[in-house]
This record gives C-alpha cells, structure tokens and sequence, in this order.
C-alpha cells in the first residue's frame, strides 16, 4: 500500500468516516471504554494479531477497561498515510464484538 503522506482534506475527509477517531499532532488515535479490565485486555489481543497481520502497529495502551490507540506511519518519517486509516477502519469494524465504545 502506498506510503504517501495525506494532505489534511483527505486525513479531514476520511476521519468523518471514522467516528471517534480523531487527530493528536500527527497521529490518529481512538479510545475505547469496554465493560471490564478482561474485555479492554481481549480487545487488545485482538488489535495485535490485526497490527501484524497488516505489519502496522499504533501506541496501544491497556487501561482499567480502556484501550487506546495513536498511530502514524514511521517509514513514512512519522506521518499519517492510507496504512494508518486501514489499521483504524480495522479497529473500528472489531470493537462493537467487544462491546467497545
Ligand atoms: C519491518 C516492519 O515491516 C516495519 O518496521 C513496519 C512495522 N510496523 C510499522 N508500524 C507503523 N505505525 N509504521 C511503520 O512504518 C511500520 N513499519
């Protein structure tokens, strides 16, 4: 997938895709709330195996029965691309199993 920098209408663009998902600096980052400490830890699982499977990995925090997410391409030189809004549209589609808000 292309590793372009996005221009700030197309980030702006995809972001009313993406509820809750917003912009920090140059990173797209997310919070989740969930029903318990083991729900937020299983939501977490899950967003590694996604994380490898498309080999692009965000700042994953576990909290009480919280989990966040700040992501930016590195290779990219610390920028927001496609690959970050793939891994959210990813981490979107997951969370209602999780019963995340
Ligand atoms: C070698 C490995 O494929 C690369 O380092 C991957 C790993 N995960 C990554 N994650 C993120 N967020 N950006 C990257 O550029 C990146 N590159």
């Amino acid at each position: 997938m292309a590793v372009e920098p996005l221009s700030s209408k197309e980030i702006e663009d995809r972001l009313a895709e993406l509820p809750g998902w917003s912009l920090d600096g140059d990173r797209l980052t997310r919070s989740f709330r969930l029903g318990s400490h083991f729900a937020a830890t299983a939501m977490v699982v899950h967003i590694a195996q996604v994380q490898e499977e498309l080999d692009h990995h965000s700042d994953l925090t576990l909290g009480y029965n919280t989990v966040s997410l700040r992501v930016n391409t590195h290779s990219a030189g610390g920028v927001i691309t496609e690959k970050d809004f793939e891994l959210a549209r990813r981490v979107q589609d997951l969370a209602p199993g999780h019963g995340a808000s």
